[in-house]
């Protein structure tokens, strides 16, 4: 039988942590007894999933509390390797665990599959149930030891977290990696009745089927977490009321046997400039930029766009005569991320050549985050995954939406009809259809070179400036953090 290594520390020391951007300096009394509870983090293994629990790692151990991390070797790597705006091997209070489990097959994404859901992974998600036993073995660890441990798992992980309930003195939370829009607007479908009462007072625009979205083996995994869901503590977001209070009042609707805290935003809004000489070709490029000019057109780690796809979007670009930064990557791969495929060269050579001081094609690992809190940045071609989307408000850029599945076709409604900074590229109906560059075309020009883009952008600026208002001291970013860690920290 396989051994994992369970490393537990032997004291919970507090160190010196950087503050959540501006709201947490004031976290410096009332220790002593927080010393004494643990967090672990249970993400789900993708990266816009590992990402969002980094994160907010980052917001806890700024309250004195250690953190431990557990995940695949792989997986922890991947999280450590392309966080940006700190470094979590350099906290002596953070603790990666690297839980060995059995290999899976782990095929490379198909671009002309039928959905554009990456199916592709879910033998990996599979796999990941196995870090039940490994985990189960540290909470016992750490639960000898510490007052309480608290287990922050994503929602897709609660089968993994189940043993926390033998535990006395574990209690576990389940994080949501999506808008608390598109969450409660999923789950209220599910209920299907007396939804007057559950809607009063909150717009519910419309939005698409779930048609498209998934495939039916992800919906049976998901379907396979719910039974555990009912352990569960409280439920935490990767959200801001600032942005989305009726939809997280619509969730305490929904599920009212439970507190909900929206903890979010949880990337940095300040990215430090790296002044060590070593910033991505991308940034420097960006520098020599005009303000607002140039468009930054990304679909994440779970999208793999067809040749012909690649081809359209492409000559949409370059007739836009907009700038632009394009990051061209397929899906990330279940188990090594090193692996990308090189994808319609010859076409791209020529391409590239012609856009030259116009456009750059990043095919290796993007610092988003910087390039959207870059001045020259100002607007953001996205598929709308969730951390894209939190991303761009919390930096005021706006968004063309082009959604491609799961939670998608939904944020892009929030983006553009709800908070209205955003347009869409394509409407969700049409999404079999080949986007052809002249929509592409159309929706950059909107965007990047109107009043009504204008518009948007402006918008998006006030987003940001709210949304920084509710990280001072007393705004509502804070408060609800304040109130977890006061809760799970209790006598
Ligand atoms: O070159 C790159 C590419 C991506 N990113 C980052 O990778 C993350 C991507 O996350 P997201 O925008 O949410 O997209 P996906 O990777 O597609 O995320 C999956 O997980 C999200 C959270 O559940 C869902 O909202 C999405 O629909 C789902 O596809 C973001 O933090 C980006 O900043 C980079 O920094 N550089």
């Amino acid at each position: 039988m396989a051994t994992w290594p369970v490393s537990i520390p032997s004291s919970f020391q507090r160190s010196p942590m950087a503050s959540r951007d501006q709201c947490n300096k004031k976290q410096s009394t009332k220790h002593s007894h927080q010393t004494q509870v643990v967090v672990v983090m249970v993400p789900f293994l993708a990266q816009g999933h590992l990402n969002q629990l980094l994160h907010l790692s980052r917001l806890i151990l700024a309250y004195n509390l250690p953190v431990h991390y557990v995940g695949t070797p792989t997986h922890n790597h991947q999280a450590a390797i392309r966080i940006e705006g700190w470094d979590p091997n350099s906290i002596s209070n953070f603790h990666f665990h690297d839980f060995k489990i059995p290999p899976s097959v782990s095929p490379l994404p198909n671009p002309n599959a039928e959905t554009k859901f990456p199916s592709h992974l879910l033998p990996s998600f599979e796999a990941s149930m196995h870090l039940r036993p490994p985990v189960a073995m540290l909470l016992r660890s750490l639960s000898s030891v510490a007052r309480r441990v608290i287990v922050i798992h994503d929602s897709l992980m609660a089968s993994v977290v189940q043993d926390a309930t033998d535990i006395a003195n574990a209690e576990t939370y389940t994080f949501h990696s999506v808008s608390a829009f598109t969450l409660s607007l999923f789950l209220r479908e599910r209920i299907g009745k007396l939804l007057v009462e559950l809607d009063h007072g909150i717009h519910i625009p419309e939005v698409a089927p779930l048609e498209g979205c998934f495939t039916t083996q992800f919906l049976d995994f998901i379907s396979a977490q719910h039974e555990f869901h009912k352990f569960s503590n409280g439920k935490l977001y990767n959200t801001t009321r600032a942005i989305e209070s009726p939809y997280m009042e619509l969730m305490e609707r929904i599920d009212c046997s439970k507190s909900h805290w929206a903890l979010g935003p949880l990337n940095p809004l300040e990215i430090e400039k790296n002044i060590s000489g070593d910033r991505h070709f991308s940034l420097e490029w960006l520098d020599k930029q005009d303000q607002n000019s140039v468009l930054y057109v990304s679909f994440g780690t779970t999208t793999t766009l067809t040749k012909e796809q690649i081809k359209q979007l492409a000559i949409g670009l370059e007739e836009s005569e907009i700038k632009f930064i394009w990051v061209l990557r397929d899906a990330d791969k279940g188990d090594d991320i090193s692996v990308q495929v090189t994808r319609d060269e010859q076409y791209l050579k020529g391409f590239e050549e012609r856009v030259k001081g116009i456009g750059l094609v990043v095919r290796e690992w993007a610092p988003q985050l910087e390039i959207l809190s870059h001045g020259s940045t100002g607007g953001f071609l996205s598929h709308c995954g969730w951390n894209s989307c939190m991303e761009s408000i919390t930096m005021g850029v706006p968004i063309a939406a082009w959604p491609m599945h799961s939670d998608q076709p939904r944020n892009g409604v929030l983006i553009t009809e709800v908070l209205q900074v955003g347009l869409m590229v394509r409407d969700w109906t049409h999404r079999d259809e080949l986007v052809t560059a002249s929509d592409v075309d159309n929706a950059v020009r909107r965007l990047m070179a109107t009043s009504e883009g204008d518009e948007m952008r402006n918008k998006a600026m006030r987003l940001r400036k709210v949304i920084q208002k509710s990280l001072e001291e007393g705004g509502v970013s804070t408060l609800e953090m304040n109130s977890f860690i006061a809760h799970i920290t209790r006598e």
